[in-house]
């Protein structure tokens, strides 16, 4: 694997000699290889969104450096737009940026601007549509016409038409249903598997970063504190609670019965592997041993 991203010693504060300067991101160093899914947790305020804003060149660091594939993407500003077709950035609550007359056009709107026309970007627009879940006859429709649901997929849809060699979601499952959640995620999931694309994720609920990650990246009050595969850190129960931050309930229910001398292993992340540890557990007539 090689790397794809590489944060050096990357700060930024806000209102730098005003007097409500404040670090949001202090002195993060770290390396991000090519196709990982990283999930960003941390405590409100933190600083993720700060951090995530960097790397696509929408903030630029007060000091510190983001290089893509090996090169600071600030080395040239007047390349920055580039950066951002590379690195596609999803905001919290995308949906409020649909601006176009159909949805086709709407997330047609990042490759035309990266010179795609013809029978390429309507490809981009038709693939991005289906790695969304967002039915062809909605392509026509006005985005102002969509539910809530299908507004977020095709704001998402917008961004990985462009391709980007890293993909960021910042909350993309924040305020939908919890059916809505699992298929968005899912979605995302596919995404990353049939494109092999890097995937970033900040999220608040450790029960989708648990599902989705391959490593989490933790911050806490402007700092780095974790980054660590995804079991390594959920193994880390009692430094998360100090922090603020928790493990996914079934990984705490599991560490729970092993603490009770229980046979489990450490760093269960999800019910099903939940569930096929307990089920080997049972004997014949059904009692845990
Ligand atoms: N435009 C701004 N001006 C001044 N301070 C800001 C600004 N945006 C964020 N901050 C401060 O920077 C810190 C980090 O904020 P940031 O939004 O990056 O955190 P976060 O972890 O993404 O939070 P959340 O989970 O609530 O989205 C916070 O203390 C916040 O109050």
């Amino acid at each position: 694997m090689s790397k794809v991203l590489e944060l050096k010693n990357l700060s930024y504060v806000y209102g730098t000699g005003t007097p409500f300067e404040k670090t949001a991101v202090n002195n993060v160093s770290l390396s991000i290889e090519k196709g990982e899914f990283i999930g960003i947790m941390g405590h409100t305020g933190s600083g993720k969104s700060t951090l995530v804003q960097m790397l696509n060149g929408l903030m630029k660091p007060t000091s510190g450096q983001v290089l893509l594939d090996g090169e600071d993407i600030w080395a040239n500003p007047k390349d920055i737009r580039k950066i951002r077709f590379k690195v596609g950035m999803v905001f919290q609550y995308p949906e409020y940026q649909l601006f176009e007359e159909t949805v086709a056009k709407d997330i047609a709107f990042g490759p035309t601007n990266m010179g795609k026309s013809g029978a390429e970007l309507e490809k981009a627009v038709n693939d991005a549509a289906r790695f969304t879940g967002l039915k062809d006859e909605l392509l026509e429709k006005s985005p102002f016409d969509l539910s809530g649901g299908e507004k977020r997929r095709a704001a998402i849809a917008g961004v990985i038409a462009m391709n980007p060699e890293v993909l960021v979601l910042d909350e993309p499952t924040a305020g939908l249903d919890p059916m809505g959640r699992d298929v968005l995620l899912s979605q995302i999931v596919q995404y990353h598997k049939e494109r092999k694309n890097t995937v970033i994720l900040v999220s608040h609920s450790m029960e989708d970063i648990a599902r989705v990650a391959d490593k989490i990246i933790v911050m806490n009050k402007s700092n780095l504190v974790m980054f660590d595969k995804t079991k390594e850190v959920f193994s880390k129960g009692r430094e998360l609670e100090e922090i603020g931050l928790r493990v996914p309930q079934i990984t705490k229910i599991m560490l729970d019965l092993r603490e009770k001398g229980f046979n489990v292993p450490e760093g269960i992340l999800t019910v099903d592997e939940a569930m096929d540890c307990i089920s080997s557990l049972l004997d014949k007539e059904g009692k845990i041993w």
